[in-house]
């Protein structure tokens, strides 16, 4: 794979910092999780078993999975004065808001006291960030206290169980459990690098989260899958998609979903989610949306050589599962709690404050004018 241009603004290419957790745009089809290509493992693993690899380093025996989905699900409560604030956080909210003030209230409630803590405190995050988001979304939409402690086995069919108020079914419990291994850890990104910032002063779990999920918002990181939906949704028929988009990138406006800061031809996870997206397409018999999308795909490339990064095709797929697009970047967080908390334990184990130095361009050295003689 070609390198990236290096140097410049946003410390693009620049090594900041040791990791074992992933390689992105090296081996493999592009992305590694502990030395296992992602494909791979959204092939032949459920979310949970990435997750336990992410955190312990290997991935876990038949017994090890069980004893951990059992941790998990015994971590899904969120105790009363967090409901009390969700249920004060009003409808037209940004769930990414949402997901923030909940990160946050939950450390209040169950802060981190020492850093020995800090594995049971990821994974009460874990367990925690579908439940928080979901007692926000039903309370303040629908008016119902949902109970959040179920016997769902996946985070993903947690996740939909509690969004619907009916278990999944096995395709779309699958959907979910793929896109959250795909979104789960991504090296040195904007979010764990905000959260490795955060470490690298000795802070709390809760802290270093809360500030990932502010950075994750934003539609040039993970607000992109949003922004993606919108983009389709305004298309009727793949001719209108080209007529528009050829449109936009003669105003050269910004086409979210596509491009990406390190990979230079495509993005390992956007094969992935792309076919999960077809097969869902033609689950429900849409036949606008993903034919958009393809066409949106394939215009972009014929005209830029930009190609969809992972959350392209997570719009349509998402969209085809019936959750409201406002919830999409949410998932994202359920997800890159795992990657966010395992980069966290890393730079607590090798730890310097993260302290780069700015280039100056403001004025020369200048004397204070005393308030009476400025004009
Ligand atoms: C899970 C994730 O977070 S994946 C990323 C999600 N974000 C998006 O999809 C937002 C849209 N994409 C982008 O804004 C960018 O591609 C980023 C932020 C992902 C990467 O930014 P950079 O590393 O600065 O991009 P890069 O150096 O490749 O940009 C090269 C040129 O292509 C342009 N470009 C890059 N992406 C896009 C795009 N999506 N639409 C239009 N033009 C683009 C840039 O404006 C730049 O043009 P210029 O040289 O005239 O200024
Ligand atoms: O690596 C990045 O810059 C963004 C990204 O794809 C991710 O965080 O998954």
């Amino acid at each position: 794979m070609a390198e990236k241009k290096v140097g410049g603004a946003g410390l693009r290419g620049q090594v900041a910092g040791k990791t074992a957790l992933s390689t992105v745009g090296k081996s493999g089809s592009g992305l590694t999780y502990r030395g296992y290509d992602v494909k791979d493992l959204a092939e032949n693993c459920e979310f949970e078993e990435v997750a336990y690899l992410i955190f312990y380093g290997e991935l876990p025996t038949k017994a090890q999975l069980a004893d951990y989905k059992g941790v998990l699900k015994g971590m899904r409560g969120l105790p009363q004065a967090l409901k009390e604030v969700l249920e004060r956080i009003p409808a037209d909210a940004h769930p990414m808001d949402v997901m923030r003030t909940g990160c946050s209230m939950l450390g209040n409630l169950e802060g981190e006291e020492s850093f020995e803590q800090q594995q049971d405190r990821a994974n009460r995050l874990l367990a925690a960030f579908p439940s928080i988001i979901c007692y926000w979304y039903r309370y303040s939409h629908d008016g119902v206290r949902i109970e959040t402690e179920t016997e769902d086995d996946s985070i993903g069919g947690h996740f939909l169980h509690m969004l619907r108020g009916e278990k999944p079914n096995a395709l779309h419990e699958q959907v979910m459990n793929v896109s959250l291994i795909l979104y789960a850890e991504h090296e040195f990104n904007a979010s764990t690098f905000t959260a490795r910032v955060c470490a690298s002063t000795l802070s709390d779990l809760f802290s270093c989260i809360t500030g990932a999920i502010g950075s994750l918002r934003g539609p040039l990181h993970g607000g992109a899958n949003e922004a993606a939906m919108e983009l389709i949704e305004r298309f009727s028929s793949a001719d209108e998609a080209e007529k528009e988009l050829l449109g936009m990138l003669e105003r050269k406006e910004k086409i979210m979903g596509f491009g990406h800061a390190v990979y230079t031809e495509s993005d390992p996870r956007n094969a992935i989610i792309k076919q999960w997206s077809e097969k869902l397409a033609a689950d429900v018999g849409d036949e606008v949306l993903y034919p958009v999308s393809v066409r949106c795909e394939e215009v972009m490339w014929r005209e830029k050589k930009l190609f969809c990064n992972a959350d392209f095709f997570h719009a349509s797929a998402y969209h085809f599962m019936g959750i409201p697009t406002k919830l999409f970047t949410p998932i994202f967080v359920m997800s890159r709690v795992t990657g966010w908390a395992a980069h966290v334990f890393e730079q607590r184990a090798d730890n310097r404050i993260i302290r780069p130095s700015a280039e100056y361009v403001g004025p020369e050295l200048r004397k204070v004018v005393p308030i009476a003689e400025r004009g």
